[in-house]
């Protein structure tokens, strides 16, 4: 105890033994910890039991800390529990820097650099046309359900190939979704006694009994992933290898094994699927509640494209709506938290001396509502990622501040080029298509779901569901679309 707590910065008092552990709710802890962030300063320290977790509430020291100094600061917490027993150490999310993880981030970002993901656009326009096409067609159906099919079509696809989802008579994603959303809820640290008490690993080592759960998930996900793996095929006549091609003919190069290979592209759906998702439906409450901003950008889209559905190729022709993406993740990131970082070796900064082992809490809430960096930070305002042309702003060098929402340093999010993509296209699409409203009750009062009401799903942190009526904005929508879709590429 002595050693951690010498040099590192404080914060708010705890108990003897237990510190903070009892004022952390269950839930929105992201809220709590910006809160204290007024209090304890951009970096303080909170302590669970004998750990200590620095939490980075600015974005100067998270840039310092994260980015510059992320030789130093990217490897994962223990985390027992899915670490060693449910993942067995195949997943690159919890895995520590070690040689896998670097081969994997580099196969990772061969297939999803910025150039790269651009091979799936022709699916992501596709897959857009889809969904425009379901909301309009089936108006009764919940519009995140409708969100939900997309998001997992377009990551699911870009890993494993296939027909749309759309068009399936079962969803192959579900079952993956299940696996994902149990292996989330065993990687929260309230839901792990090993990782509360270590010293229980190699009981749990030992007695299979103990394991049985994790056992279950760990077999049931390769039941699934393999026969996805070995049997991913391009869809006709797109053009775009899939993520398991391009890791098949690479597997020399990055030294991988199948299994491997098998765990890295399964990793890329569970990550790229509800965190796509959240946003999308940010996007949607966002304009829900500003109607102004839809107007502007119908304007822009609608001199741009005119009757025909919007494509990647008229995206530089669309600031406004690029801007609104960035946007929707700034104002509402949906990983809030991020994923926590531990430091690797000694190091001292600002005074502050951070051992290693120190674990960093990446408050994405806190730094997207900097006001040293964000004027205003609660008002959806896409204009300030704008110039007073109406064109994008360059970002500084070295900062990132228009996809703070991806997280920091050797950790960003590898899949963040394909995630603008995927929102870029499905907000362009939806705007093109419909004029968005509240519904109204039998009074004709709209039914409104205010911008605070969040539901918390351990790593995102979405809205509520709430109700949206579409208008079409287009003569003859369903041919147009109908049209785009048999015109499409792919
Ligand atoms: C809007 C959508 C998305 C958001 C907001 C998001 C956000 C994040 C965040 C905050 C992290 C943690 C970064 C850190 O530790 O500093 C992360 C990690 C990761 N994301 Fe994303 N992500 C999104 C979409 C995607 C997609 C589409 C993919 C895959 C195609 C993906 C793959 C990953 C992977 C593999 C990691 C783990 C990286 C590592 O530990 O080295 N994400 N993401």
């Amino acid at each position: 105890y002595r050693k951690w707590s010498s040099g590192l910065p404080p914060g708010p008092p705890g108990l003897p033994l237990l510190g903070n552990l009892l004022q952390l709710p269950s839930q929105f802890l992201y809220l709590k910890l910006h809160a204290w962030s007024h209090q304890h300063g951009p970096v303080y320290t909170i302590w669970m039991g004998s750990q200590p977790f620095v939490v980075l509430g600015s974005v100067a020291v998270a840039g310092d800390l994260l980015d510059r100094m992320s030789a130093m600061t990217s490897d994962r917490p223990p985390m027992i529990k899915p670490r060693v027993f449910y993942f067995r150490d195949m997943v690159l999310m919890v895995q520590d820097r070690t040689r896998m993880w670097r081969a994997q981030r580099r196969s990772i970002h061969a297939s999803l650099n910025v150039r790269a993901t651009c091979r799936y656009n022709p699916m992501q326009e596709q897959e857009a046309a889809y969904l425009a096409l379901e909301l309009l067609q089936h108006p009764e159906a919940p519009f995140r359900e409708r969100v939900h099919r997309f998001g997992s079509s377009v990551i699911f696809r870009s890993v494993y190939g296939g027909e749309s989802i759309q068009l399936l008579p079962v969803d192959p994603t579900k079952r993956l979704e299940k696996l994902t959303i149990e292996g989330m809820n065993a990687s929260m640290p309230q839901n792990s006694v090993v990782d509360l008490f270590p010293f229980l690993e190699p009981v749990i080592q030992k007695v299979k009994w103990l394991r049985k759960q994790a056992d279950g998930w760990h077999n049931r996900l390769l039941q699934e992933a393999v026969p996805l793996y070995d049997t991913a095929v391009p869809t006709d006549g797109f053009e775009a290898a899939t993520i398991v091609h391009d890791v098949n003919s690479n597997m020399e190069k990055y030294d991988m094994t199948k299994s491997q290979a098998v765990w890295m592209t399964v990793a890329l759906f569970m990550a790229g699927q509800e965190t796509s998702v959240t946003a999308i439906t940010f996007f949607a409450l966002a304009l829900l509640h500003h109607p102004e901003v839809a107007e502007r950008a119908q304007e822009q889209i609608d001199a741009v494209c005119g009757e025909c559905p919007p494509t990647f190729a008229d995206k530089e022709n669309l600031p406004y709506v690029e801007a609104i993406v960035k946007e929707t993740l700034r104002w509402r990131p949906g990983v809030p938290l991020s994923a926590p970082h531990k430091v690797s070796e000694d190091f001292e900064y600002k005074g502050y001396i951070f051992p290693k082992g120190t674990i960093f809490l990446d408050n994405l809430w806190s730094q997207t509502r900097d006001p040293a960096v964000y004027s205003n930070p609660e008002v959806f305002d896409p204009t300030r990622f704008l110039d007073k042309h109406g064109n994008m702003i360059p970002v500084a060098p070295d900062t990132h501040l228009d996809q703070l929402g991806f997280g920091h340093g050797r950790r960003v999010c590898p899949g963040r080029d394909f995630a603008l993509n995927t929102m870029f296209i499905a907000c362009a699409y939806m705007l093109w298509a419909f004029r968005f409203e509240w519904p109204v009750d039998d009074q004709g009062k709209e039914i409104v779901r205010e911008v605070s009401e969040l539901q918390d799903a351990s790593f995102t942190v979405s809205p509520k569901m709430f109700g949206i009526v579409l208008h079409p904005r287009k003569e003859g929508l369903e041919e147009r679309l109908l049209a785009a879709l048999g015109s499409s590429k792919i």
